[in-house]
């Protein structure tokens, strides 16, 4: 049995319906340590029957066998198999991968084997050795006279250590020094035991081998031995795989550090979309972070007050009504309040107005407070302006001192001037003409009147975040005592809430928007794929031909796809959070708030985001790039 055998080949190229023969039936066999030169006139269809040997075309009527067994019936992943143990291409044009050194080239082969990482960097230097080109090693081939080039790929060639090297025209290329050199190193590969198959137009090359087939009008006319074939030897051969995930990345690293300028392009161009968002992001957590701090550092947005639904409704809340408040979920605590206007205060000569006195200290933000403390009982809390009316000078020095109040309470249903003195607990910042005192200071000046104390609302206040408080409201006013609803809620929290939502739709808007350039990154990324793609062509065919699978080659536009978003996106982040520094830093001191807030998650996002955009983006032209037929990439210039 012959190691290689061709039974009938017959081979057609179509044009429209135009059916042209190419091949018309071709029988040889072939056996390892054989050096044959396939001879034939141009366009006889030489380098067709060797695509068809090689497993790059299965387009064909006919047989190939080997070792007897056909590879008719192999699936794409078969024949990617058998490329990568059985074939070792040499082609006139050398065919190097021009962005890798000559060491990365040779490992190409080498990656798609089981030997270790350190095993196969060993082989490839020994090989480069064989060769004469361990110290070009690092070199790219552009570097390299058209001799090196080829012995550059003869060394990939023999990499995978395969059985049979098919050599389309190595010597083309050449003058006769290096013609002659070549050939010597082919003939050696022979005597090693390989079959060795050379296309060539040169008797010269021809007459070096061990046997000529000739080939006119895709037939064989002549088929002649010129010496022995050299001693067939069963050396194991390597076990080969498919290319691996982190070969595939560091090709593709290789291939964007080749074309380093264009590539930074594109990561600046991606970069802009992805930052827009992320800075979108901090911009509206900073903007909705300033807004609550400065409304927070009025009153308290958790402390709500209830009063009646039906605002004449001037009864007394209940004990009953106390606690239905109290048992709402949600709420931590609800006490007696009594709200009062028209408040008048006179110290020595100076008077001066506030419009409500009420008796719920949690309404003040305690950080407010600027001298003094919060009101115990026969005590008030006034604000600044108030302060400011009755001591234009000092208001601070006003804690402490005695200040006669009068306020209006209903007494047998008429409004009912009630004075009495108190001291000043303290004042506070802020613009509400509000003051703050304790419910026992109320009942005891009511009670100096002969007036009864009615509650004219509940202080409740509600546990957890501002974004509680909606939704305990809404169940205070959804509550229905006999059948009716029965309560209204007032505070700042509902307020807060209501405008946290429209400021987080407002970001939410302005990042789509900045996510639209997210978008023409998207697009930009196809494009720059396509055109890798078309500029990679070769490259795909070379990697076809030594075995890289249709998966493979996917995958080398994916990774690139993907590690540009990784870099683009990385860069983003740091570049909003230098920005966000530079910016907070500089109108810290003006408003005392850091504006820009970017959280790890909205940096998580943005990388995430932009990976898969990318992911997206890579999915046609890596399609497109798989799908490319080995031979017509190979032939691609
Ligand atoms: N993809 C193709 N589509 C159509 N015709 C093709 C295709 N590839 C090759 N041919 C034709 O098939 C014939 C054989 O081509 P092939 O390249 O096998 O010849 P060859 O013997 O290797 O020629 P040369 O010695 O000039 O390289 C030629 O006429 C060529 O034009």
């Amino acid at each position: 049995m012959s190691f290689l055998e061709l039974k009938n080949i017959q081979k057609s190229y179509y044009l429209g319906k135009d059916e042209f023969k190419v091949l018309k039936g071709i029988n040889v066999s072939f056996n390892k340590g054989e050096m044959v030169s396939i001879l034939g006139e141009s366009g006889g269809g030489k380098s067709t029957l060797m695509n068809i040997i090689g497993g790059l075309d299965s387009k064909y009527s006919g047989d190939v066998l080997l070792n007897g067994s056909s590879l008719k019936h192999d699936t794409d992943k078969q024949l990617d198999e058998y490329r990568r143990n059985t074939i070792g291409f040499i082609f006139q044009s050398f065919n190097l991968i021009s962005h890798l050194t000559l060491l990365d080239n040779v490992l190409v082969p080498l990656e798609m084997t089981t030997l270790s990482k350190s095993d196969q960097r060993k082989r490839a230097e020994e090989l480069l050795t064989k060769v004469g080109l361990k110290e070009h090693m690092h070199k790219y081939p552009n570097q390299l006279s058209g001799g090196q080039k080829q012995r550059v790929s003869i060394a990939r060639a023999l990499a995978g250590d395969p059985e049979m090297l098919i050599a389309d025209e190595p010597t083309g290329a050449l003058d006769p020094q290096n013609t002659t050199e070549i050939l010597q190193i082919l003939e050696n590969i022979a005597k090693e035991g390989k079959l060795v198959l050379t296309v060539t137009h040169s008797d010269k090359v021809a007459e070096y081998g061990t046997r000529i087939v000739h080939m006119t009008d895709g037939k064989i006319d002549q088929d002649k031995q010129l010496r022995d074939k050299f001693k067939e030897q069963q050396d194991e051969t390597l076990e080969s795989k498919s290319l691996s995930f982190s070969s595939t990345l560091k090709m593709t690293w290789d291939n964007l550090k080749y074309n380093k300028t264009r590539n930074m392009l594109i990561i600046f161009g991606s970069l802009i979309g992805i930052f827009s968002v992320i800075f979108m992001l901090g911009l509206g957590n900073g903007v909705r972070g300033y807004i609550n701090h400065e409304i927070y550092s009025q009153v308290n947005p958790n402390s709500v007050q209830v009063q009646h639904k039906d605002s004449n409704n001037r009864s007394s809340f209940t004990d009953s009504d106390i606690q239905r408040v109290k048992d709402t979920k949600g709420v931590s605590s609800a006490e007696k309040g009594y709200s009062t206007n028209g408040i008048q205060f006179k110290y020595g000569k100076k008077s001066a107005q506030s419009q409500i006195m009420n008796t719920s200290n949690s309404t003040i933000n305690s950080s407010n407070i600027k001298a003094g403390t919060t009101p115990k009982d026969n005590e008030v809390l006034i604000n600044k302006e108030t302060a400011q009316s009755l001591n234009k000078k000092n208001y601070r020095s006003l804690v402490g001192k005695k200040v006669q109040t009068t306020f209006t309470a209903q007494k047998d249903g008429r409004p009912f001037p009630v004075t009495k003195t108190f001291k000043i607990a303290g004042v506070y910042d802020s613009q509400s003409p509000l003051v703050i005192t304790t419910y026992n200071t109320v009942k005891n000046a009511l009670a100096d009147n002969k007036i009864k104390m009615t509650t004219t609302f509940i202080d409740a206040k509600i546990s957890g975040g501002v974004s509680n408080v909606t939704p305990v409201q809404d169940r205070i006013n959804n509550m229905k005592v006999n059948g009716k609803k029965a309560y209204s809620v007032s505070g700042a929290g509902s307020i807060i809430s209501t405008l946290n939502t429209y400021i987080n739709l407002a970001v939410y808007v302005l990042a789509a928007i900045a996510g639209i350039s997210l978008l023409v990154s998207a697009i930009m990324i196809i494009v720059v794929l396509y055109i890798s793609v078309s500029e990679r062509t070769k490259e795909i065919g070379i990697l076809r031909a030594l075995g890289a699978t249709k998966g493979n080659i996917r995958m080398l536009f994916v990774s690139q796809a993907i590690m540009l978003g990784l870099f683009s996106s990385i860069l983003s982040v740091v570049v909003g959070y230098l920005l966000q520094f530079g910016i907070n830093s500089a109108v810290n001191g003006a408003i005392g708030y850091s504006i820009i807030q970017i959280t790890p998650g909205n940096a998580i996002f943005g990388i995430v985001i932009s990976i898969i955009i990318n992911l997206l983006a890579s999915i046609l032209p890596a399609n497109k790039g798989a799908k490319l037929d080995p031979i017509e990439s190979l032939s691609a210039e």
